[in-house]
């Protein structure tokens, strides 16, 4: 079975048993993945084939991605980070917890569960990756995605969906223990680390309102280095004036995420949704997306 087959049974089941359930509220499942993992690509192909399979059923997917900051905000960031934060790296660019709009991003969860049967009209930001040569801008508001009807369900996707941040010493023991060499960590300063781990905090909000969990796993962390470089190649291509970023730029951008992953990978998807059982689906994929483990807890 494939990745997507096996997620759109997951969904299916979901869908099946809560066709009686009496709420206003949407299910909301969550999918998780490194980068070029093929998040959108499965998300994308849910999302077709609920509403092909239940032309009843209301679907909204979007992303974490779409929440980031527009390219003005960022490239202060960029300057704060590098000049009042003793150049710290790991900010200076987009994709790393504190670099989205997060309040933006938990009002729209919070307009989109409130429970009551009004709905008023919501617009989405969306986000454009191929802008300023792939540093990425938000769309003018024109582009934005209107949701005018309450969804039933909602496929939110994000590449740190689910990662809880750890408790100050618990990092601070992680980080000293770390191998010199070996560790991806060790390029960075602790108090760097610290930064964005206090960021993630604030995300584990939306978190909680996730009902299922879709975990994309992958044997080999090093994979992303090579999804991502096919994925901008691909995107690239797609653009009508082939924007986007050099390979050496792409490597630098994964760079980036890498201690991330280091920190807060190995466990990722042990507590996502932990106050029901099976609602969580991690799958495991090696470096061609080929599924080479699935568990269901
Ligand atoms: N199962 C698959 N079969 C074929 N191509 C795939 C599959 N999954 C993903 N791809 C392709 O791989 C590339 C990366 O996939 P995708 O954009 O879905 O990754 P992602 O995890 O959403 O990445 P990011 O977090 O960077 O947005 C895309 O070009 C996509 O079309």
């Amino acid at each position: 079975m494939s990745v997507f087959q096996k997620s759109k049974s997951f969904v299916n089941d979901i869908i099946h048993s809560s066709l009686d359930r009496k709420s206003s509220r949407p299910i909301i499942v969550a999918i998780s993945g490194p980068q070029g993992s093929g998040k959108s690509f499965l998300t994308e192909k849910l999302a077709e084939s609920i509403q092909q399979d239940h032309p009843q059923i209301n679907v909204l997917q979007f992303s974490v991605d779409d929440f980031y900051l527009t390219h003005a905000e960022q490239q202060s960031l960029n300057k704060e980070a590098k000049e009042s934060m003793g150049d710290n790296k790991l900010l200076q660019g987009r994709g790393l917890p504190g670099t989205h709009d997060l309040k933006s991003l938990i009002d729209a969860f919070s307009t989109l569960c409130d429970g009551s049967d009004v709905f008023l009209k919501l617009r989405l930001p969306t986000y454009d990756k191929g802008a300023f040569e792939g540093q990425g801008d938000r769309n003018d508001v024109s582009k934005w995605r209107i949701v005018d009807k309450k969804p039933d369900i909602i496929l939110f996707e994000g590449w740190f969906n689910g990662y809880r941040s750890m408790d100050a010493q618990q990092l601070r023991l992680k980080y000293l223990t770390a191998d010199n060499e070996r560790s991806v960590m060790k390029r960075h300063s602790l108090y760097h680390l610290e930064y964005i781990n206090d960021k993630l905090k604030a995300y584990e909000e939306i978190w909680s309102y996730f009902d299922y969990f879709i975990g994309l796993r992958t044997d080999e962390i090093k994979n992303v280095y090579q999804w991502r470089l096919e994925q901008e190649h691909t995107l690239k291509n797609l653009r009508p004036y082939k924007t986007g970023m050099s390979d050496e730029k792409v490597r630098a951008f994964v760079d980036r995420y890498m201690p991330v992953y280091e920190m807060y990978y190995d466990g990722f998807c042990d507590s996502v949704c932990v106050n029901a059982e099976r609602h969580n689906l991690k799958l495991t994929i090696d470096k061609n997306r080929t599924l080479l483990k699935t568990i269901l807890v």
